[in-house]
């Protein structure tokens, strides 16, 4: 029904944080391809579930990122599963997927499951911390580029920035490493120029703190990424 391969721009709404319903309705009519519900921290199944119920209201596909295995319910169009691929842990790319799966595996619907590669390069961001990241340099950044692609066949590589704007370089060279999979670009995008200029090498880019930082400005960013802005 959905085809993810067109997609450009997407906003990332936090259970945990407050939206009004009067911004509800214009970042799911902004034009945005999809609505990722996921955040890092305090993210509750009530949450989710109050967020998810209020979007439905709207026709924009809805997808949850989960991030902890609380949150797991039914009802989205999309399932992004997380994998941190610069994570020193193990925990963070299988451990807790595989109990997941025990448990979920015979009831998934594994056409709407994604798994998105992830490789967070803010030290200051929760995930990072939470994950036990390791800052690569620019070579292990694209060798897991090409490990996502090529090893493990993951629909979606994610360079992620949370909370700070990346480098626009570094996006680039990654996307020359890419024959396949999608790569996502999150991190820090405020104005349609940031939009624009990370969509520039990223198929999709993704604006989340934003939204309740700049609502405005937030807005402005799917023209930008669509080329209509
Ligand atoms: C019947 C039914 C319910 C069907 C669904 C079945 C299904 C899809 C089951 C899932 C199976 C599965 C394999 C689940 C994996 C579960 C899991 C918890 C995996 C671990 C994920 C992970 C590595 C989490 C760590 C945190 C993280 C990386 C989150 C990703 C999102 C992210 C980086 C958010 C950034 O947060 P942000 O909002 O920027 O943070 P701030 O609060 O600082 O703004
Ligand atoms: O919140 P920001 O910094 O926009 O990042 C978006 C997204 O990549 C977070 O997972
Ligand atoms: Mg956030």
């Amino acid at each position: 029904m959905y085809d993810m391969n067109k997609w450009q721009h997407i906003f990332k709404l936090d259970p945990n944080k407050e939206i009004s319903d009067d911004n509800l309705e214009q970042i799911c009519d902004s034009g945005t391809d999809a609505i990722i519900v996921g955040g890092t921290d305090h993210v509750t199944l009530d949450g989710v579930l109050h967020l998810l119920s209020r979007i439905r209201r709207y026709v924009v596909p809805v997808i949850l990122e989960i991030s902890n295995l609380d949150v797991i319910t039914p009802g989205f169009d999309f399932y992004y599963i997380p994998m941190v691929m610069n994570s020193k842990d193990k925990k963070w790319m299988m451990d807790i997927h595989h109990h997941a799966v025990k448990t979920y595996g015979d009831v998934m619907d594994w056409d709407n499951v994604m798994v998105e590669g992830y490789c967070i390069l803010n030290e200051d961001a929760k995930a990072f911390q939470l994950t036990n990241c390791t800052i690569p340099d620019e070579e292990g950044v694209l060798a897991y580029a090409l490990m996502a692609e090529k090893m493990f066949r993951l629909p979606i590589f994610y360079i992620e920035y949370s909370g700070k704007l990346g480098d626009p370089a570094l996006v680039k060279k990654v996307k020359q490493k890419l024959d396949h999979t999608l790569l996502f670009y999150g991190g820090g995008i405020h104005t349609a120029e940031e939009a624009k200029q990370m969509k520039e090498n990223a198929d999709v880019v993704i604006v989340g703190n934003s939204i309740y930082e700049n609502f405005k400005q937030a807005l402005t960013t799917v023209k930008a990424v669509k080329g209509e802005g």
